[in-house]
């Protein structure tokens, strides 16, 4: 082994900790020595703006760019990120070489013991489009107000009052240890690609291909390309109300997928079962959803 193995991530405790996570497994699949790993902060887009939606902004790289570019300038060998957070479309430049076991896929509740559970007119937080549409399709007397932050900072404003109950993905409190906190609720599709954890290389760099490869955990990185791939064909971005969710099953995927309006009047289901070589399913899938929509929930997508 040469130089160090730099790993790029943004700043944030949780993003912190599934670099370590990377950066563990890399070491005890090649035998490195801790100083042959070094993880590197980078602050992100997404992590400088805390005041508005990142819905608002929309499907601008709001958590790569800057990783991105200290990616292409080899100011570091690989990205670790959140999957959910990478857009569905990225530069042929960069490879997801490979993702890391995923973790529980679903999310969970905040503030209260069940959906049935939250006070008549509670105010619930949130800034995800998917949160906000699914809850409300349950629950349409809720109110939601805006929700920013990291994980913490979240849980913080739950307990100072700022909103009754919120969501929050059950892979990022577990890997802060939070293990005890919230409700998981199992009727709720997750975001896709939830709870993976992708490491992305420069695409031309072989020896990185090759070290990174050999930690890639097969059945979430196909499930979470096809919820990708599913995405691509919805032509959604973070602003989309979508969830999906694919798991194995056989041998099979079994992918699930629902698209919602924004305020959850509408919401359209389905799902399909198709061999993990079929590339075509997702898209299918995709099409099935919106040719089913109304003319104004087919309008916030693009596929
Ligand atoms: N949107 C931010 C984000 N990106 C990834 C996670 C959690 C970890 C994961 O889903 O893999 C979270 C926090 C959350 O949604 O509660």
């Amino acid at each position: 082994m040469t130089r160090a193995i730099r790993i790029g991530t943004r700043g944030s405790p949780l993003a912190l900790a599934q670099a370590r996570m990377a950066a563990t497994a890399l070491r005890d699949m090649h035998g490195l020595s801790p100083a042959q790993i070094e993880i590197v902060p980078v602050t992100t887009t997404g992590d400088r703006i805390k005041d508005r939606p990142l819905a608002e902004l929309g499907g601008k790289a709001l958590w790569t760019k800057e990783l991105d570019e200290c990616l292409g300038d080899e100011r570091i060998d690989i990205s670790v990120h959140s999957m959910k957070d990478v857009e569905s479309f990225r530069p042929a430049e960069f490879t997801i070489a490979a993702m890391l076991p995923r973790a529980d896929v679903r999310d969970r509740l905040i503030g209260a013991s069940g959906l049935d559970s939250i006070p008549r007119g509670a105010r619930f937080g949130t800034s995800s489009p998917r949160r906000a549409a699914q809850l409300l399709s349950r629950r349409p007397d809720l109110a939601t107000v805006p929700f920013r932050g990291n994980v913490e900072t979240r849980l913080r404003k739950i307990e100072m009052g700022e909103a009754d109950a919120t969501l929050l993905a059950a892979a990022g409190l577990d890997r802060l240890d939070r293990r005890d906190v919230g409700v998981p609720l199992d009727d709720l599709l997750p975001a896709p690609a939830q709870g993976a954890v992708g490491i992305e290389i420069r695409t031309g760099d072989g020896r990185m291909r090759s070290l990174v490869a050999a930690i890639d955990h097969a059945s979430t990185h196909i499930c979470v390309s096809a919820e990708r791939r599913l995405l691509m064909g919805l032509g959604g971005d973070c602003r989309s109300p979508i969830a999906a969710l694919a798991l194995l099953d056989d041998g099979r995927i079994h992918l699930r997928a629902e698209i919602l309006s924004p305020d959850g009047s509408e919401v359209i289901r389905g799902e399909r079962r198709f061999p993990v070589d079929d590339g075509e399913a997702p898209g299918q899938l995709a099409a099935e959803l919106l040719g089913r929509a109304s003319a104004a929930l087919r309008s916030l997508f693009t596929g």
